[in-house]
């Protein structure tokens, strides 16, 4: 990478993924980065805070305690703002948090890690043309185990893109991806923990059926996917592979995976994907229709 991170880096939404990010910041921060984070409300330290997080080394900015008039932090090239809010409350936002960063020509790098929402939508909202990135993080993010895909729209420079590489690679792996790629990936590992912890729960309820103490089943379950995670992760063997070392002729395994089969467990989890890819696509509509009202 060519460069390090610095100056002001402004994550809007202080959520799921906007403390993961927080965080994950947090830990790689020099002394020339600044990590504001905003947030329509005050904080919640009733919720849990991802660990590493250190609440009181942020400057913490809500609709409450910053005004236009007497609080503007004007952003440049050098910043960065990343949007963590749903797509519903996008254009809510930009309206509110703009005056406070961009001004009227404020040219920071924008993120945005909103489902379904291209940088061509947000291209068209801003004003003029800053540098946009568009990211697919998941959930792991809060413990940097991230999958995060990236994309930059056609008028950004490539540069902007490795920054938030770097950003990105604070809370896990990072990919690039052509941006016709994102809502397929939001389909498979954005959306994907939900269902593998349903996977989880499941294994752990068969476990209880059988007769094994629910911690233990949960616990078994838990190590039972990440060991196999692992395992294709650093073997790099494709799946099919390592399923067949599992499965001894004429054992237990197969039975399983005949069940398995039969309950079309894999039609299942690929339409799952299909949806939720489907589902990301059509929400560029719902920011659409925002922006039109706001127009
Ligand atoms: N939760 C997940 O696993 C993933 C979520 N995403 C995307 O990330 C975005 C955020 O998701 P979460 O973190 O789960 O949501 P969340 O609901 O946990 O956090 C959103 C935050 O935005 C704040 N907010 C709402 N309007 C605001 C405004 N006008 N100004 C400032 N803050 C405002 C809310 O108070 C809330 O704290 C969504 O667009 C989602 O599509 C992407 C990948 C994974
Ligand atoms: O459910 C959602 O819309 C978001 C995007 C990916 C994960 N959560």
């Amino acid at each position: 990478m060519s460069q390090n991170l610095s100056g002001n880096i402004v994550i809007i939404g202080f959520g799921n993924i906007g403390k993961a990010l927080a965080k994950g910041l947090q830990n790689i921060a020099t002394k020339e980065l600044n990590i504001i984070v905003c947030d329509r409300e005050e904080p919640r330290p009733h919720e849990n805070y991802p660990a590493g997080l250190d609440f009181k080394k942020l400057t913490y900015l809500s609709y409450s305690n910053i005004t236009e008039k007497n609080n503007t932090i004007p952003l440049s090239d050098k910043d960065t703002l990343i949007f963590c809010v749903k797509p519903q409350n996008f254009v809510e936002s930009v309206e509110r948090w703009k005056p406070v960063f961009l001004g009227n020509k404020g040219n920071p790098l924008v993120i945005s890690i909103l489902a379904g929402t291209p940088t061509e939508l947000i291209h068209k909202y801003f004003s003029y043309d800053c540098p946009v990135v568009r990211c697919m993080p998941n959930i792991a993010a809060t413990i940097d185990a991230s999958a995060s895909v990236l994309c930059a729209s056609s008028k950004t420079p490539k540069h902007y893109l490795e920054r938030a590489k770097l950003i990105f690679d604070a809370v896990g792996k990072t990919w690039i991806a052509p941006e016709d790629q994102l809502d397929a990936v939001t389909g498979l590992s954005g959306s994907g923990p939900a269902y593998i912890y349903m996977v989880i729960e499941a294994l752990a309820d068969g476990g209880v059926k059988m007769g094994l103490p629910r911690q233990l089943a949960i616990e078994l379950a838990t190590q039972t996917v990440l060991g196999a995670a692992k395992l294709v992760q650093e073997t790099k063997e494709h799946p099919a592979v390592l399923r067949d070392q599992v499965t001894t002729p004429g054992g237990t395994t197969i039975s399983a995976i005949h069940e398995l089969e039969k309950c079309g467990l894999r039609p299942m989890l690929i339409s799952a994907v299909v949806t939720a890819s489907e589902k990301s696509a059509s929400l560029a509509k719902v920011v659409e229709e925002k922006i039109r009202k706001q127009q």
